[in-house]
């Protein structure tokens, strides 16, 4: 067996492909105890999520978190599970589908686009296979975190560099480190504030509510924070709001460590607490909705806010699978492709084959 693998059944004639993976976090494949023991258990073992030295953090681990955050976790789940399935597998697949449908009419050369999850499945390892049997000699690959953390890019990073040090032919490589200040970005979260206004009239005060990291994290030069401050002030500008009418927020703690402040739950609280009657949270580093929005926001912060006196939180949906959310995806994807031979960047679209014949025969493959 080759120690490096290798596309099965080459063939001299493939046409090579641009390759683009579409990255997320992943998700469990059911609501249930078991389902979240198996997810959270390669979750948390990441070193890039949970930073504490090795030995001990698996004594942690193995010894506490995976005996009793499954099946609360699972109940969470439940919440938000739909028919289908989990929501952010839901709309990781349509949001695929969309940027592969865009991609196909603008593209001049052949195009495949894969899902890969970092934790669950579809997996990076799968999806990245999966090209490659395409032809995917040139890949792109986007995580969809607006803002850069090393908990969740250079996360997916490493899972993809750890299946491609396993192949014998790496493919050309372009990887989108974020797109928090894209302007086309910012648009669509303003668009989709000034929808929900058009819709329910104006809260009267805006959260942006981003993913927590520990402050360690920050603090060791981490730019996630900074990137999510630059968002929202970036969207409030767009929308002219005056400083008093919005805020930042981090939510999603977890264990025992100062996190990134202020802390969504306790903002949220005391905004109910102050008599504040329509309090609209939007979470703009979640491009797609999951459970983080969906149950910890729209669920658990919003009855927050109204037990503490408050009137109602309106969360305005993630972008999700919305035209101009896509459309800006596939703008951000092309811009990255720039200069290769598929985005129209050279004249090689097919193989040249006096080349492959010379690899075909070398290799006694049939022509
Ligand atoms: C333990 C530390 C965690 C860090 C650091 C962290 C960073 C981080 N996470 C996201 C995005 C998502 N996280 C989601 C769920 C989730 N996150 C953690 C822990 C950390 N995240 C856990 C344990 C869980 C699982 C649910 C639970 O048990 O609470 C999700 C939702 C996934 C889904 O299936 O719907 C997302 C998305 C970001 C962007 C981030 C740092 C920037
Ligand atoms: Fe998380
Ligand atoms: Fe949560």
């Amino acid at each position: 067996m080759p120690r490096f693998s290798a596309k099965d059944a080459f063939k001299h004639d493939d046409t090579p492909r641009l390759g683009v993976l579409v990255a997320n976090l992943g998700t469990p494949d059911a609501p249930t105890a078991p389902a979240l023991r198996t997810y959270l258990a390669q979750f948390l073992a990441d070193p890039r999520v949970v930073e504490v030295p090795r030995l001990l953090w698996r004594i942690i681990l193995h010894g506490i978190v995976l005996r009793t955050r499954p099946a609360k976790s699972a109940r969470a789940y439940a919440e938000v599970w739909t028919d289908e399935g989990s929501p952010l597998l839901v709309i990781s697949r349509a949001q695929t589908e969309g940027i592969a449908q865009r991609l196909h009419s603008r593209l001049e050369g052949p195009v495949a686009v894969e899902l890969g999850m970092r934790y669950g499945s579809p997996s990076i390892p799968k999806a990245l296979q999966t090209l490659r049997q395409a032809g995917a000699e040139r890949l792109l690959v986007l995580p969809m975190y607006p803002q850069y953390s090393g908990a969740t890019t250079a996360s997916t990073f490493d899972a993809l560099a750890d299946e491609l040090k396993g192949w014998r032919w790496v493919p050309e490589l372009r990887f989108i480190g974020q797109y928090h200040d894209d302007p086309a970005y910012i648009a669509c979260l303003a668009a989709s504030i000034r929808e929900h206004w058009e819709a329910h009239g104006r809260g009267d005060k805006l959260l942006f509510s981003f993913h927590g990291t520990p402050q360690r994290y920050l603090l060791d030069g981490d730019p996630y924070h900074c990137q999510c401050q630059k968002t929202a002030r970036l969207v409030a500008q767009s929308l002219q709001l005056p400083d008093d009418a919005w805020q930042v927020t981090f939510q999603s703690r977890f264990g025992r460590e100062v996190w990134l402040q202020p802390y969504t739950d306790k903002t949220v609280e005391a905004l109910g607490k102050s008599g504040l009657k329509t309090l609209d949270v939007i979470c703009a580093g979640f491009s797609a909705d999951c459970l983080e929005t969906l149950e910890e926001i729209q669920g658990e912060n919003a009855e927050i806010f109204e037990e503490a006196g408050g009137g109602e939180l309106r969360y305005i949906a993630a972008l999700n699978d919305r035209s101009d959310h896509l459309d800006m995806l596939t703008d951000l994807i092309l811009s990255h492709a720039q200069g290769w031979p598929e985005a129209g960047g050279g004249a090689r679209g097919r193989r040249d084959t006096e080349e492959t014949g010379e690899l075909a025969t070398a290799q006694g493959a049939e022509s």
